[in-house]
């Protein structure tokens, strides 16, 4: 006999897992393509188990319209992501209603694609020292290279230097923080241990002291992070506490190390796993006759879609994590109140109903469109969808357009094939790639 709410219907059903281990281990594997299967086989609301916790898993296109369109009525973010807030004051992710939409408005002027076109000398020399320093005949840790470079972008582009002394603290911080409070994968007393305590009280006065700084120095440029943090007052005209102040500096950091590192990561095992696209995406590097500007990646198409199709395939974001307020009623099914919900936002990224061979890597598909459609969402949707999306996607196409212009890289095999791995969010695992040398283009 099923298990039943408390109004006696039957709760949705429960994904097949092994004893007390439930779905963990498939959850910290490919979880995009876990997800994909259960939807297949159980429809678009099941439940998992992975050691003591347990999720109501939503998936499919009316499950994205659902958190888009009613999201707001339903579901909180204070629980799930709360935990962002109280360890580091990056509240904007539990917030709800007028502060969250207030706070939301002042971080995302700090987040503009625009401070990537005003500081784009210093992000493009950063990114080509990186890029030109793997040696010839080494190979290169994907995920590890590319989370120092992407934490060290961000913070040029958001604060105007980088980070780089910061970069072990940040991510051994950040990793754990995210494992113990979103996706559940540590338990809580793993926040008391005393490394990652001191790690934490770091991390703050870092932050802080960059926010201070920047008060008592004002400079010319256009308005970056910092300066939003510095000004950033409430919805009543009060300046935030300087705990909320570090956390919006942080930021860039959180995005940097975890989500914006794992989709370089995965681009370049698409571009060198798929010779078409490869040599498709360098031809277009190589029309444009000399280093990338900010202006010419608008005119990258095959660039473009090298993102975004990155991101159809190897969603960095899978899910975003809420807890039910009001109970409803989906897919025939009743969500009681108190539930923890995942929305399987990229799920549909994989469903044949909706793409066109959707195992294939191909750059020319209408991404705009199956947005629109609630079938493309790789940034989630609805009141907390990513502020860093716009930045995200220029960051990520100069960033591949410098190192293809800089340095020939090639997979352990051709046909290498990739383990992706969730701790804590999706990324290329343990991939490596070697350096064959100088590019010649
Ligand atoms: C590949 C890169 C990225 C991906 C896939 C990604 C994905 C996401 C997703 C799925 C959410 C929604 C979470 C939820 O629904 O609870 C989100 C929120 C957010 N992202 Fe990103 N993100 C990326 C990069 C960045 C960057 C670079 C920044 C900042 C520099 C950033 C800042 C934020 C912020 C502030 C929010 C919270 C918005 C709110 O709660 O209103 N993201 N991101």
């Amino acid at each position: 006999m099923p298990p039943y709410a408390a109004d006696s219907r039957p709760l949705p059903p429960l994904a097949p897992g092994l004893p007390l281990l439930g779905n963990a281990l498939s959850m910290r594997g490919d979880v995009q393509a876990f997800f994909v299967r259960q939807y297949r086989a159980l429809g678009p609301i099941y439940r998992v188990r992975a050691l003591n916790q347990a999720f109501v898993i939503m998936a499919g296109t009316e499950a994205n319209r659902f958190l888009r369109t009613r999201g707001d009525d339903h579901f909180s973010t204070a629980d799930t992501m709360g935990g962002l807030d109280d360890q580091f004051g990056m509240r904007v992710h539990a917030l709800a209603g007028r502060p969250h939409r207030h706070l939301r408005g002042r971080l995302g002027l700090g987040l503009s694609r625009e401070l990537l076109r005003a500081r784009w000398d210093a992000f493009a020399e950063l990114t080509e020292r990186r890029v030109t320093g793997w040696r010839a005949g080494s190979t290169v840790p994907v995920v590890d290279q590319c989370q120092r470079l992407a934490a060290d972008q961000l913070s040029v582009v958001l604060t105007g230097t980088p980070a780089t002394a910061q970069f072990e603290l940040l991510r051994r911080a950040f990793e754990l923080v995210l494992d113990v409070t979103v996706t559940g994968k540590l338990p809580p007393a793993a926040l008391r241990l005393p490394t990652y305590r001191a790690a934490r009280r770091r991390i703050l006065a870092f932050a802080q002291a960059a926010v201070d700084d920047r008060a008592a120095h004002p400079h010319d440029g256009p308005p970056d992070l910092l300066d939003q943090a510095v000004a950033a007052a409430d919805e009543h005209g009060r300046p935030y506490p300087p705990r909320v102040r570090a956390g919006m500096a942080l930021q860039g950091y959180f995005g940097g190390i975890n989500t914006v590192a794992y989709l370089y990561g995965f681009m370049l095992y698409a571009v060198l796993r798929h010779p078409h696209v490869h040599a498709e995406v360098l031809a277009e590097v190589d029309r444009a006759g000399g280093p990338p500007s900010f202006d010419t990646l608008r005119r990258m198409p095959a660039l473009h879609g090298l993102v975004l199709e990155t991101l159809r395939s190897y969603p960095s974001a899978p899910a975003s994590a809420r807890t039910v307020v009001r109970p409803f009623d989906f897919g025939g099914f009743v969500v009681p109140r108190g539930s923890r919900v995942l929305v399987a936002t990229t799920v549909p990224h994989h469903l044949s109903e909706h793409w066109t061979d959707p195992e294939g890597f191909r750059l020319d598909r209408d991404f705009a469109g199956m947005r629109r459609r609630d079938a493309y969402a790789p940034f989630s949707v609805g009141a907390h969808t990513c502020l860093g999306a716009g930045l995200t996607e220029v960051l990520a196409a100069a960033t591949m357009a410098i190192l293809l212009r800089h340095v020939r890289l090639a997979l352990p095999a051709p046909d290498h094939r990739l383990r992706p791995r969730a701790t804590p969010g999706p990324n290329p695992g343990r991939l490596r790639v070697r350096v064959l040398g100088p590019a010649t283009i």
